[in-house]
């Protein structure tokens, strides 16, 4: 059976290398109880080859501040904070403190100290632009797709030299390469993905993992400070 069976949207065809992916990453008890809190509460979550990939990305960058736009009931925020420092600060961002609730008990389920995180509960349009320039070392996009590239605008701003930033969502349900689909959502998706495609301080990949994984590597100050060049 497919491992996660609550948050799929669209689990893999059986035998595709993307269901192998996704059958490889176990979860622990603390993660499958976040994903039943996520299913009473109807949020969507992140796959676990998803949550195994943020992981990893947080900790190849050493990661000691992230964001995660859509908290849902902490799926991911509980991978990433695996990956991060001890000492790493998740902040996360949702607009149903409902949510909020759910997330606080599984970060205190697997004895995550509250000092660890920050749950910001408002419009992520209304929070990011409060946070500060050059400071996280990852940002995982996971709201609405219509808002990415608002969101992406500000993870610009946000990422550090070597940082990471990642968007959930990338392929607008698999429409993102067909050109004959122009609707709002895939558009965004298509605007978002330019963004971090101009830039040319960023290295972005497509990672074909859950709804598709947009993800960027901010260059080393060596190469973004344009005074150097
Ligand atoms: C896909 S879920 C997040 C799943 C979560 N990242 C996880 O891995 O379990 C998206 C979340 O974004 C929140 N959301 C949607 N629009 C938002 C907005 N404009 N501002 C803040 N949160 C928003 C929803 O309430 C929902 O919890």
């Amino acid at each position: 059976m497919f491992l996660n069976v609550t948050g799929t949207e669209h689990a893999p065809d059986p035998g595709s290398l993307t269901a192998y992916a996704e059958s490889a990453i176990a979860e622990d008890d603390t993660l499958r109880d976040a994903r039943a809190r996520a299913a009473e509460l109807g949020a969507p979550t992140i796959t676990p080859a998803v949550g195994a990939t943020l992981c990893m990305l947080a900790r190849l960058t050493d990661a000691h501040s992230a964001v995660e736009v859509g908290t849902g009931a902490g799926v991911g925020g509980l991978w990433i904070l695996g990956g991060m420092s001890s000492e790493g600060i998740l902040t996360t961002i949702d607009d149903e403190s409902e949510h909020h609730a759910a997330a606080r008990a599984g970060f205190s389920a697997a004895g995550i100290s509250p000092s660890r995180t920050r749950l910001i509960t408002g419009r992520a349009a209304d929070v990011l632009p409060r946070l500060a320039d050059a400071s996280y070392d990852l940002i995982f996009i996971n709201g609405e797709v219509i808002d990415q590239p608002r969101y992406v605008r500000e993870a610009l701003r946000l990422v550090r030299p070597r940082g990471v930033i990642v968007v959930h969502d990338a392929a607008a349900g698999g429409k993102i390469a067909d050109p004959d689909f122009t609707d709002p959502e895939t558009t965004a998706a298509r605007e978002a993905a330019t963004i971090i495609a101009e830039d040319e301080t960023l290295l972005p990949v497509v990672i074909p993992l859950g709804e598709g994984l947009l993800a960027a590597a901010k260059a080393p100050v060596s190469e973004t400070d344009s005074s150097t060049s």
